[in-house]
């Protein structure tokens, strides 16, 4: 059985729409970590959910692409400009929530929002339109006149998707924009992001596949500073075709079982553990054949990576 995971992957699947373009990213941080190791991705209009375990480099690739940081070497390219030699065009129609998005704490949200509106050119009267329609979107209506400091932190990373979209970007990053959010919250949140990539380029970024798998056409998946696999959902989820194995077992066979196999999950039932594992052929008799998910595609690409050879855990 061949390897179940080696398909070829296009490094992009835009052309003539292109609208940002990172050719061959690297980045090196002082002290000689490698966070990004020749990462190429053409965007164009649309939702690229960027997948990727901690420390993968995706913070680090979204740094670049948003012109906070500069990469070792590579190329950024924004409607066709030079975004490293003239990155003023490129933040001129940017949204960008970091990672670690930090807030005056003493403001009100509506007082912060302002400020940034000002600080970002937005005229005065415009942008408390925009700031109370922001603060509607998402759901802050209710806190506008209490102080940052007393925000939890989903509130805050809210505060932090509003000030994404103030001057109405062309272009707009997130960075784990659902850490901390409630399950409602994200909902919220994805959608809101999912109607803004109809006309821009959104690029979402998370280690939580089902964050990204509802809303998301374009997927790409990154590891160890290197982009492993881009696809829509379907490409990706091809590649684990007739992999994907359910078999029932006794509480005492699990261990065995995660031993020699990737187990993506298992529930325990009336008649004993219902387990999901990844297997290119049979793994047990009576072992029946399931649908690969998203989950399933990511933890065999991120296992591979780990182990290099297969997925199966030796
Ligand atoms: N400013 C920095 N200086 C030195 N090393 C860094 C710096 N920023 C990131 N790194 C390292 O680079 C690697 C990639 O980190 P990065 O934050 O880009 O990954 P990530 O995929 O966003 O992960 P996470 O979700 O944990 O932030 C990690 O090993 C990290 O420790």
């Amino acid at each position: 059985m061949p390897h179940p995971i080696t398909t070829a992957w296009q490094p992009s699947p835009t052309a003539a729409d292109t609208v940002l373009e990172l050719s061959d990213i690297t980045k090196v941080h002082r002290g000689g970590k490698r966070a990004v190791d020749g990462v190429t991705l053409r965007l164009g209009p649309g939702m690229l959910g960027l997948l990727g375990p901690n420390g993968a480099g995706k913070s680090s690739l979204l740094g670049i692409a948003s012109t906070a940081t500069r990469p070792t070497s590579g190329q950024l390219r924004f409607a066709g400009n030079d975004a490293l030699a003239h990155p003023d065009l490129l933040r001129r129609s940017l949204g960008y929530l970091p990672q670690d998005f930090g807030v005056y704490p003493n403001l009100t949200s509506r007082e912060f929002l302002g400020y940034l509106a000002a600080a970002k050119g937005v005229a005065a009267r415009a942008a408390r339109t925009r700031i109370d329609e922001l603060l509607e979107l998402v759901n802050l209506t209710e806190a506008v006149r209490r102080p940052l400091r007393a925000y939890s932190g989903g509130m805050l990373r809210r505060v932090g998707i509003a000030q994404a979209l103030l001057a109405d970007p062309r272009v707009v990053i997130v960075d784990e924009p659902t850490a901390g959010l409630d399950p409602q919250e994200r909902v919220r949140v994805r959608n809101l992001l999912s109607s803004l990539a109809t006309d821009r380029v959104v690029i979402f970024s998370t280690h939580i596949v089902s964050d990204i798998e509802s809303v998301a056409g374009d997927i790409a998946i990154m590891t160890q500073g290197r982009l492993r696999r881009r696809g829509t959902p379907d490409e990706l989820l091809r590649e684990l075709a007739g992999q994907v194995w359910e078999v029932v077992v006794g509480p005492a066979e699990v261990a065995a079982v995660q031993a020699r196999h990737l187990v993506s999950r298992q529930v325990r039932t009336a008649d004993g553990v219902r387990v999901r594992l990844l297997a290119p052929a049979p793994p047990y008799p009576g072992a029946v054949q399931v649908a690969p998910g998203l989950e399933e595609t990511y933890l065999a690409v991120v296992n591979q990576q780990a182990d290099q050879t297969t997925w199966a855990v030796r």
